[in-house]
């Protein structure tokens, strides 16, 4: 067994975390959530496919195709699937993959699917399968075999299906198998938000919080936000209480500024995980290459996090590498960190993208 120093100490959550931190958060998040494909910032290839995609199913009264829609936490996949079926105007049935157990607890919510309604699978990586057998058929012809009675006397018998349409989201599009994923006829990878784009959600949410934000405070607290929406409404909601507290309620840059030192988030939007993360490769493992699992037993999170919720961000940021040997810092993680990178690295900088 491995031991993690979270044995030992309870972890404060983390402010920019890219999951909901409370049931709490995730109310609020609702209410934050644009309804149609038009308030949905940014994304701009997925929101086209979709609006053409999603027009033909309405046009020709058919159930649209089914999408599958991947990429980190907190960008933006359950508000889109909300969102697609909104704009088809059906109803939404919400579910997860882990929820799934039993084969008859995904035969239960298709046969009560009506005409072209969109079923929501969230995790949908995480299904098990005996439920991702008899997702198939449905997918494909709308149809499910299920068994009836036991023993010798089970039959398996088809029923018919209401045309529908699976939205799975996922945070690990490469953890799916391959009949399943071959059979989503639109796939979308949700990207990153530029800080332009966070500015704007930054700058609505404000306006639905009825809270005073200036263009400038919206700014500074969207380039922090890891491009990732979640974290920029978490992180206006805190400096709007800083604003309330130390200023007169209006976000300004200095308020936003000091508010978001405060909380340790530094000015490219790394908390301590990162720098905890971005220190032990450069400091233990020399930089690197060194494997996901012996970061993680180093700064004692779980692998899995570190892939799905910690790396990503660095990765598309260009301060860590992912290489078939193992990750490496480049050399702007030693310039961030203010720390010299090692003499035999100061050649490498196009290798590095430093
Ligand atoms: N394109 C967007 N425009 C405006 N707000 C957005 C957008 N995408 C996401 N948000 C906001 O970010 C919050 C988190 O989004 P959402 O819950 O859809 O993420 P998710 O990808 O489903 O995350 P998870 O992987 O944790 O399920 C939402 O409450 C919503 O307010
Ligand atoms: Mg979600």
């Amino acid at each position: 067994m491995s031991i993690h120093t979270d044995d030992f100490a309870p972890v404060p959550p983390r402010v920019v975390s890219a999951a909901p931190a409370s049931p709490n958060e995730e109310a609020i998040e609702r209410a934050l959530r644009p309804k149609l494909l038009q308030e949905y910032v940014g994304q701009a290839k997925v929101r086209e496919q979709l609006e053409i995609f999603i027009g033909a199913a309405r046009k020709r009264r058919e159930a649209l195709d089914h999408v599958l829609l991947f990429g980190p936490p907190g960008l933006g996949k359950t508000t889109l699937s909300h969102i697609v079926a909104a704009e088809l105007g059906v109803n939404l049935r919400q579910t997860s993959g882990p929820v799934l157990e039993k084969p008859k607890d995904l035969a239960a919510l298709l046969t009560n699917l009506e005409p072209n309604d969109v079923l929501f699978i969230d995790e949908i990586h995480r299904l098990s399968p005996v439920v991702e057998e008899i997702l198939y058929p449905a997918l494909e012809d709308y149809q499910i075999d299920i068994m009836i009675g036991e023993g010798p006397a089970a039959r398996s018998i088809k029923l018919d299906l209401q045309p529908f349409t699976l939205v799975g989201a996922t945070t690990r599009a490469g953890m799916l198998t391959n009949p399943l994923r071959d059979r989503f006829g639109i796939v979308a990878r949700l990207e990153f938000y530029t800080a332009e784009e966070l500015t704007l959600i930054v700058t609505r949410s404000a306006g639905l919080l009825n809270a005073p934000i200036e263009p400038d405070g919206a700014y500074e607290i969207a380039r922090r936000s890891r491009g990732t929406p979640r974290i920029a409404n978490r992180l206006l909601r805190r400096v709007r209480d800083y604003a309330d507290v130390k200023g007169d309620g209006r976000i300004t840059r200095p308020i936003a500024h000091k508010a978001l030192a405060m909380l340790d988030v530094d000015p490219e939007g790394f908390d301590l995980m990162d720098r905890k993360l971005l220190e032990a490769v450069i400091h233990r493992f020399d930089g690197g290459p060194v494997g996901l699992d012996n970061i993680a037993a180093s700064i004692g999170e779980e692998s899995g996090t570190i892939e799905d919720v910690i790396e990503p961000y660095l990765i598309q940021q260009g301060y860590l590498q992912r290489t078939p040997r193992g990750r490496i810092a480049t050399l702007a993680a030693y310039r961030h960190l203010g720390v010299a990178a090692p003499s035999s690295r100061s050649g490498e900088g196009d290798l590095f993208g430093g």
